[in-house]
Formats: C-alpha cells, structure tokens, sequence
C-alpha cells in the first residue's frame, strides 16, 4: 500500500480537487461528470435538491463509498497531489487524513474520553497518560465543547444533548488530526441554537482545516460557506451533475445559471 506522502508541500490552492468523476451505485450512474476544487481553510458548501447526488459526491472525498456494495467511482479525487483512487493507496489512511461528520451524531456508547481517545489509540498511540489528557482537552477545546463538559469525562457520549454530541463527534475527528473535515448535514437534527453554535465553529475550524458542507438549508450555505456548488438531477438519466460553482456570495447574489437563481430563491427543491 502506498502510503499519502506527509511531507509533500502543497502548492495547489485545492485542499481537494474533483476531476471528470462518475460515480455508480451497480448499474446507475448517481453523479456525473463532476469536476470542481475546495479551497484550503475554506467552507465549501455542496447544495442542490434531494438525490442529485450531494452525498454521494461527499462519501466520494475520502472513500467512504467504498464501505457501500457496488458503489464505483470514476475519475479522479486529487489530495496532496495523488489521486486517492490510485489502487494503490490505502482508503483507511485517507480516512485518517479526511475525517467525516454524520447527519446523526453518533457517539460510541463510551465516555465522553474515551470517544475522542477512540481514534488515537486505534492508529497505535503510544503517548503517556497525561499526554492523552491533553490531547482529550485540545480536542474538546477545538470543538467549543471543553468548558462544557470538562467535570463530566466520564460521563457517556450518548448521555449529553443532540448539539453536545454532534460537537463531540467533531472533537472525535479533530482527535487524529485531519486535514479535511466532511460534514453531511451536521445540523440537520439540531435546534437553531445548536444549529448556530457548529457553524460558529466551523468558522473557527476554518483556521487549521478544511471544510467540505452538505447542506440542504439554503440559509445555512449563505452564511456559513465560502464557496458553494449547486448540483442538478439530470432529468434525462437521473444522474447529479454541478449547474455552477464559485464564491458563495456570487452564487446567491449573482448566479449565471437560471437554475440556480430559481434554486436558491426556493422556486424548487
Ligand atoms: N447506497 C445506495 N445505493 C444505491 N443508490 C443510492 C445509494 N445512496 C444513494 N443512492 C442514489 O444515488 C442518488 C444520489 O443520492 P444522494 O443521497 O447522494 O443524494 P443527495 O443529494 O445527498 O440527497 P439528499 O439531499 O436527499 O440526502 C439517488 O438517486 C439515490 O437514490
């Protein structure tokens, strides 16, 4: 297995790069012809109505297709100058590099240390115990959730509030120290408090990763991404495809395509 080159200098603007992707479930193509790049720390946030195939092209960035029966990508998905397709590059590795959030928090039914120890121990930690508590508190510090629960480590993951634990599961990923963070819909299931208080963290996240957002709320694309990609259903054979890319200001304000501009003035979707 080859393993992503840790030392390589980037000199691409692209934390990720998407060239010419087709993306299969069996027999039916899901997305096609897909090709766009995501700026380094910055939010991009991917929209478009249900099915055209938003997370499909999110579960594509770190092979997570992969875990899914007869999904088959096409094309290539550049990070750190290889593309991670390459048979030759190891997916869980990639996963490491370009960790993911679920719509649904899902802590394991463990503490809330031991859910954010979870990921470095499994990769083979070999630091002290003091040395882990440290690690513990940056991760929980670098998901706003620390001040909240540092009396409670031993409390479970699954015993804190929906925003607690999505929070947690954030702190989870930025535990093994990724480069990318994905998120389908993290706020999805969240009250508009909670709602507000992840997408002030990404905004703090930005600083040291990269942010990559499914979203379905319009409001949350304009305010909380950087650059946005509206995808389409084709009607013809049902496969996504982007309509249009670029900052997000210029999509909501300005788009080029009719589409679009019907889209995100809620015209249909
Ligand atoms: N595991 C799967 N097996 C087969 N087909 C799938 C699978 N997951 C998604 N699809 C199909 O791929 C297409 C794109 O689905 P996807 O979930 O990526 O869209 P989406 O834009 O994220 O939708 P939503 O906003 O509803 O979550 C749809 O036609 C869907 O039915």
């Amino acid at each position: 297995m080859k393993a992503i080159d840790p030392q390589y200098t980037a000199d691409s603007k692209y934390a990720l790069e998407v060239r010419n992707v087709d993306i299969y479930y069996s027999a039916f193509r899901a997305v096609k012809n897909c090709s766009f790049g995501m700026e380094r720390n910055k939010i991009t946030a991917l929209i478009g109505p249900s099915g055209c195939g938003k997370s499909t092209v999110l579960r594509s960035l770190n092979r997570m297709n992969d875990l899914i029966a007869g999904a088959r990508t096409e094309g290539e998905v550049l990070y750190r100058g290889q593309n991670l397709y390459d048979p030759d590059i190891d997916a869980v590795q990639v996963r490491r590099s370009i960790g993911m959030v679920f719509q649904k928090a899902n802590p394991f039914p463990k503490s809330i240390y031991d859910n954010i120890a979870y990921g470095p121990r499994v990769n083979g930690w070999k630091g002290s115990k003091a040395e882990m508590d440290e690690l513990v508190e940056r991760a929980l510090r670098g998901a706003v959730l620390w001040d909240e629960v540092k009396d409670d480590l031993k409390k479970s993951g699954l015993a804190i509030s929906g925003g607690q634990q999505q929070r947690l599961c954030i702190a989870r990923a930025l535990a093994v120290e990724p480069e990318v963070i994905l998120m389908d819909e993290p706020c999805s299931a969240l009250d508009p408090i909670s709602t507000l208080k992840i997408e002030e963290l990404m905004f703090e996240l930005r600083q040291r990763y990269s942010i990559v957002i499914v979203t379905h709320n319009m409001q949350q694309a304009a305010r909380a991404s950087d650059n946005t990609v509206f995808f389409l259903m084709d009607k013809e054979d049902r496969a996504g495809q982007i309509v249009e890319y670029g900052p997000t200001e210029q999509i909501f304000q300005s788009p080029k395509d009719e589409r679009t501009e019907q889209y995100i003035s809620g015209r249909f979707g």
